[in-house]
């Protein structure tokens, strides 16, 4: 396996019980390995093992004695099947350092674990955009309350910003007509940024009268998706972020800026990275404190991406960049990889993958929050969330909407827990 990470292999792993392969993937199990000494102590280690010798040592996971394990309340709630239950139970252990690979004695090898992970940062902030880019595309109107719940539920999970509605025309985009009342609803949730989408001026008030904090803007690189999405020119769009970034600065609210197809547009297929660095530098220009970079229909891979971001980092400091990428393809974590190894540090997802931009037809949703915490955590990289909370409020959108969930990692690891609760 040259993976640095362990290999995933659930079926790999006959000495772990499943309780234990679950806790691989629990915040509080995974610690940040991507310090160089670290790497290279833990590549030393693997020197030591001999090529037929398993590493299960290296491996090992600490875990409570058994008889205590077996005593514990929280243990016999989880094979009662109870999700919140067993994810204390996940809590309750916790991973000890790790070697990769037993056979890792090449310092040609250690050089490429150096190469490939090591400018990877300590911390990635998600933008989580379920609630507005997740459910905004949704047919059957969702209650209002579902909604707010939603947005509780994802805040407790830890995720520090949740993008909850947009103050758009409930005539182009009537799921989140209700904008007003989700705002209200959520006024004392604490701990999170919990920014809005707003079009236009007139969105821009309505946001803030409702006691939005922080407003996004969003442009797009495609003069076609431009017209089919707010029904203006890039540059008529622009003009109009100007004013709402005069207004935002005014009262010290702070706006994010998204621009939309920033590799493919539905209309007019390939975009230029130039035209995607214009219309993020002018967002930025006007006052925006992030742009976040939209694959809107999911067309990209790292083959596009990487051409794009230069482009854009070229105006922007890479610090004040997002990746925002649907999944349409199948290509998000790749795409979020190669973009954390260019040095951003903010991805934007939707927990269970929902979503989906009613201008773009076919395009998939957002990648899954529950997949990207899966790997950024995998990298030894911190995200703040606790993934189980994140799963169970996923898990709350998706029995409401009546449909499984769009995260591979949330489909997974909900058969461990089934299968742990059966032990
Ligand atoms: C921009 C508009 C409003 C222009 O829509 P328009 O029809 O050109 O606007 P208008 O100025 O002619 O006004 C028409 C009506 O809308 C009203 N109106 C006007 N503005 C607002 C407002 N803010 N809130 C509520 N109502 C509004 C206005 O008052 C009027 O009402 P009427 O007199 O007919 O009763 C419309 O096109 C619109 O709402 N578009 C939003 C579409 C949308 O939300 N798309 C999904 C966003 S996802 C995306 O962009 C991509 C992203 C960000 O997720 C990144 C990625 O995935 O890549």
């Amino acid at each position: 396996m040259s993976s640095l990470e362990e290999p995933i292999g659930l079926d790999n792993l006959p000495n772990l019980n499943y309780v234990g392969r679950l806790q691989r993937c629990s915040s509080s199990g995974c610690r940040p390995i991507l310090d160089e000494t670290e790497i290279g102590n833990c590549l030393s280690e693997g020197r030591e093992c001999s090529s037929s010798n398993s590493c299960e040592e290296e491996y090992a996971w600490r875990r409570q004695p058994k008889d205590k394990f077996c005593r514990d309340p929280l243990i016999l709630k989880a094979t009662r099947r109870s999700r919140i239950v067993f994810d204390s139970v996940c809590d309750s252990w916790h991973m000890q350092d790790h070697c990769y690979c037993s056979s890792c004695n090449d310092t040609q090898i250690r050089g490429l674990a150096n190469k490939f992970l090591r400018g990877l940062p300590k911390f990635v902030k998600i933008v989580e955009v379920g609630p507005r880019d997740g459910l905004q595309n949704e047919k059957t109107i969702i209650p209002t309350s579902v909604k707010i719940e939603l947005i509780q539920r994802l805040v407790s999970s830890g995720l520090s910003v949740v993008e909850a509605t947009s103050f758009v025309s409930p005539k182009w985009v009537p799921q989140l007509a209700d904008s007003k009342d989700v705002m209200k609803a959520i006024q004392d949730v604490e701990g999170a940024q919990l920014p809005v989408l707003t079009p236009n001026l007139k969105g821009f008030e309505a946001a803030v009268a409702s006691g939005a904090k922080e407003v996004a803007i969003f442009a797009s690189a495609s003069e076609s998706f431009s017209l089919s999405n707010i029904n203006c020119s890039i540059e008529e769009s622009l003009n109009r972020y100007r004013d709402v970034t005069l207004a935002a600065r005014r009262l010290s609210i702070p706006v994010r800026g998204y621009v939309s197809c920033v590799i493919g547009c539905p209309v007019e297929g390939s975009v230029l990275p130039s035209k995607v660095a214009y219309v993020a530098k002018e967002l930025y220009d006007m006052g925006c404190y992030e742009i976040s970079l939209g694959d809107t229909i999911g067309v990209g891979t790292p083959g596009t991406v990487v051409p794009m971001l230069e482009a854009v980092m070229s105006v922007i400091p890479v610090e004040k960049l997002a990746v925002h990428f649907h999944d349409t393809y199948g290509q998000s974590l790749p795409n979020i990889l190669v973009s954390l190894q260019m040095g951003i540090s903010t991805v934007d997802s939707s927990v269970a993958g929902l979503g989906g931009c009613p201008y773009a037809k076919g395009a998939s949703g957002n990648v899954a929050t529950e997949d990207v915490v899966y790997m950024l955590h995998g990298l030894g990289i911190k995200t703040n969330v606790d993934l189980s909370k994140l799963m169970a409020a996923g898990d709350f959108i998706c029995k409401h909407l009546g449909r499984q969930s769009g995260s591979k990692t949330a489909i997974a690891l909900s058969r461990i827990t089934a299968d742990a609760s059966k032990i």
